[in-house]
């Protein structure tokens, strides 16, 4: 046996948190929304009682469809030595992802994607809580070798190579001790969406800014795109709270059309957006570069990556010039390992990388990968790189994200900061749960 144990059991927990009740998360696109996610535990025989718990991030019903796709994919996990998992990761997220039956369903998109994403979402936990390391620093303790055995290079070899990786790695390592220094005392820099949902009405709109003012905030995002007289009117609103000294950025959620998108933006410029994100649908890589380009002149750049569905479509969107602003997630993509490639290729593209963290979970999950990002890839936190944050569902976490001075503090703890109490878990499980069977039996959820 392995020092660390053979998987014996996948556990699986459809948890919804009804957020939709005060609108919190709401966008252009979807009004109706309850942060969720299926909750993943691993388990092995090793003796030592730690549990790998990850996140495959859902709104509401979603939960429904990942929750069996992640039960079909962990029967292949089922039985696996996590040491030899953990000795070539890469070729194990491959053998899951290119499965020769469920690859029909993607490939390596949507929910057999998202749910690879679960399942190794906890698997990194395991590991981080197996060596006793926040996952961000057993990430940032590997070599350069190590990391590139996480990665899937597969379709990207004509823009970046194994080796290229490797070079991009190695040119870090001797200044990382001094980032690790700066990211203890410092932190990585944030920005706010919690004051800009676009359900909020005016007067709650002003209430968060002043909180958000008042907290320290310098950096805040309002979603835009259902109505261009109420974005103007709730951009003036914002701008009058923050000045124009402060950064805002917009997020349209991917309604508009490629030119439509355009001339509601130059409406939108005199507010002084930092970006526009997911402008228009996320598989439209020409349509972003279109936008991107319209849109240089009036300073307002292209951010996407929420919806971006693997590190292909990563890739052309950096070919063709179309992202000013990378977003990775960790719901998405296959899990660390896949952003690790995507983080790769921001740096060869010399984009910055903003991470999105709209969700459940997925600003405890992400901060790991930007502080890996940090250490030993893009090796900077400049050029307006910033990590999102919302400050919803915290408390239902363990080891909750921990934001300073407007900056997320490394967490300290084993793992990918994925654990949830057992007493969140327990009254948000769907439908019995405490909290649903209540709002169930006053008629105000359907099952
Ligand atoms: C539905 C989510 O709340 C989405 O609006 C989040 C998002 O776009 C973001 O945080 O950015
Ligand atoms: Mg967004």
């Amino acid at each position: 046996m392995g020092k660390f144990g053979k998987i014996t059991e996948v556990n699986l927990r459809d948890i919804r948190f009804p957020t939709s009740l005060e609108h919190h998360g709401s966008d252009a696109m979807h009004g109706e929304v309850d942060y969720s996610g299926v909750y993943v535990c691993v388990k092995t025989d090793s003796g030592d009682g730690l549990v790998g718990c990850g996140i495959a991030f859902t709104l509401g019903r979603g939960n429904e469809i990942i929750l069996k796709a992640v039960e079909v994919i962990s029967k292949f996990a089922i039985g696996q030595e996590l040491d030899n998992i953990f000795s070539n990761f890469g070729k194990f997220w491959r053998q899951i992802t290119q499965e020769g039956q469920l690859r029909w369903l993607g490939p390596e998109k949507g929910v057999t994607h998202m749910a690879a994403a679960g399942l190794f979402n906890a698997i990194w936990d395991i590991w981080g809580k197996k060596v006793k390391k926040p996952v961000w620093k057993l990430l940032a303790d590997m070599t350069p070798q190590e990391i590139v055995n996480l990665v899937d290079f597969s379709y990207l070899s004509e823009v970046l190579t194994k080796d290229e990786a490797i070079e991009i790695l190695m040119s870090n390592k001797p200044t990382q001790e001094e980032r690790e220094r700066i990211l203890l005392k410092e932190g990585f820099p944030a920005y706010t969406t919690s004051t800009g949902w676009l359900g909020y009405s005016d007067e709650i709109l002003a209430q968060k800014c002043e909180a958000a003012l008042k907290a320290g905030w310098t950096k805040f995002k309002m979603k835009v795109g259902s109505d261009l007289k109420d974005d103007k009117r709730r951009a003036k609103l914002i701008r009058d709270h923050i000045g124009y000294e402060r950064d805002l950025m917009m997020d349209a959620n991917q309604k508009w059309d490629v030119n439509d998108a355009i001339s509601w933006m130059k409406e939108l410029a005199e507010f002084k957006p930092l970006w526009i994100e997911e402008p228009t649908s996320p598989d439209d890589v020409l349509g972003h570069a279109a936008v991107a380009k319209a849109l240089k002149p009036y300073n307002i750049g292209v951010a996407t990556g929420e919806h971006c569905q693997n590190r292909v479509i990563f890739k052309q969107l950096l070919q063709a010039n179309a992202l000013s602003f990378l977003q990775i997630d960790s719901c998405r993509v296959g899990s660390i390992n896949e952003n690790i490639a995507i983080l790769l290729l921001a740096k060869k593209f010399n984009v910055p990388v903003c991470p999105h963290a709209g969700g459940v979970g997925l600003c405890e999950m992400v901060q790991h990968i930007i502080m890996f990002d940090y250490l030993c890839v893009s090796g900077t936190k400049d050029g307006s790189r910033v990590c999102e944050y919302v400050d919803h569902l915290h408390e239902h976490f363990v080891d909750p994200v921990q934001v300073n001075n407007m900056a997320y503090m490394p967490p300290q703890n084993p793992g990918y900061s994925t654990e949830m109490k057992q007493s969140s878990l327990d009254d948000h499980d769907f439908p019995n749960g405490k909290v649903w069977d209540k709002l169930i039996r006053e008629g105000k959820f359907k099952t």
